[in-house]
């Protein structure tokens, strides 16, 4: 079975073209914030993006025709529970009127069935970022008003769990305990008990460490008085908190590789930043051990910036304790999407129904 596979980040879109779990085709298309700036929205990019990836087939001389399924990434719908979703009609509505709000990876459902439906072949999505299985008393805030929800990098951090459990320690990833980071765009950092994932911070709305493009939490009093300073639109806020947050705001970049760079050349500011978010990260890696019990077997670190030893190292350095540490950048999430669309075509499992 051919596969096109497409998973748009917060700042690139990465796609691949499986046989079976043969990857036949791999390339990462990278945007710029140059290159974003002229979209006021995600949905805007639809066509940006579509375009990029019928051009990358075409010079590689793969036709649509040839494929037997679009699998994407998706997408801030509804709660639901983990697994391959049919992109129905439903599916693309709550998509397009952003239900639960804007993220890079509501483009997947989009751009997955506008292709598909060319050459009328099925689409997917798998393991959406609105994953939720936390315990009732992580949903708890502080506050009536305000409840925690579950938004997170689910795909990536299920699949590096799963490898992990299988590859160290010969085990399934129902047996495991796990402390998993992912650095992208965005970060998570979630508690994977048995199995479920109990407590993850909502990487997307203003949770957890600061990351290249997000500030992460910020000191709510100080952040009141901003909302009603008359200086800023609701909108501008919120891209504070998302889009122009963390490194971006600090540094004028969302490449912590570049930043990396600056820092190792160097550059103070950017050694300061980029230590200050190996520096929290570590912290939430505390926070979630102990909603754990401290009965860590590891705490496993992905994302594109596991890339860089450095950083890597710093965390490692203030969590080592805990448990031991294993990297691995970049991300499963490409062949983790073509199992999920696999295991619908090959019939050892049925595509749920989003309602
Ligand atoms: N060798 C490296 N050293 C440091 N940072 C790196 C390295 N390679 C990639 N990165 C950084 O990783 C980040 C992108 O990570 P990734 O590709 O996982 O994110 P994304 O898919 O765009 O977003 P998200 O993971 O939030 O959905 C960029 O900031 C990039 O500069
Ligand atoms: C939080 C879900 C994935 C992302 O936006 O980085």
């Amino acid at each position: 079975m051919k596969q096109l596979i497409i998973n748009p980040g917060s700042t690139s879109t990465k796609i691949a073209v499986f046989e079976d779990e043969s990857l036949v085709f791999e390339k990462t298309l990278r945007h710029s914030n140059e290159e974003l700036s002229p979209y006021h929205n995600v949905a805007d990019q639809f066509e940006f993006r579509k375009q990029l990836i019928l051009e990358a087939l075409k010079e590689n001389d793969i036709k649509v025709e040839s494929l037997n399924a679009v699998v994407g990434r998706g997408g801030l719908l509804m709660p639901i529970e983990g697994g391959t979703y049919a992109v129905n009609d439903r599916l693309i509505e709550d998509l397009k009127t952003n239900v639960k709000g804007e993220h890079a990876s509501n483009l997947g459902g989009l751009i997955a069935r506008s292709i598909a439906d060319e050459v009328n072949i099925p689409s997917f999505i798998v393991d959406p970022v609105v994953v939720d299985e936390l315990d009732d008393v992580a949903r708890i805030s502080g506050h009536p008003l305000f409840e925690r929800i579950s938004i997170w990098h689910a795909l990536n951090q299920k699949a590096v769990a799963r490898r992990a459990a299988k590859e160290k320690f010969g085990k399934d990833y129902n047996e495991m305990n796990f402390v998993v980071v992912h650095l992208g765009g965005g970060i998570s950092v979630g508690a994977h008990k048995k199995g479920r994932v109990i407590d993850v911070n909502n990487a997307l709305n203003g949770e957890g460490p600061f990351s290249p493009e997000r500030s992460g939490s910020l000191p709510a009093d100080e952040l009141v008085r901003l909302c009603f300073s008359g200086k800023y639109t609701e909108a501008e806020i919120k891209k504070m908190i998302v889009g122009k947050g963390g490194i971006t705001a600090y540094l004028g970049t969302n490449n912590a590789k570049e930043v990396s760079e600056r820092a190792q050349s160097g550059d103070e500011k950017a050694k300061l930043i980029y230590s200050a978010m190996a520096y929290q990260v570590a912290k939430a890696v505390g926070e979630y051990a102990v909603v754990l019990d401290g009965e860590v077997d590891a705490i496993l670190i992905t994302g594109g910036i596991a890339y860089d030893k450095n950083f890597v190292q710093m965390i490692e350095n203030k969590v080592k304790f805990i448990a031991d540490v294993i990297a691995y950048p970049g991300e499963d999430e490409l062949l983790a999407l073509a199992q999920g669309g696999l295991r619908v075509l090959n019939n050892t499992e049925s595509a749920k129904e989003y309602k």
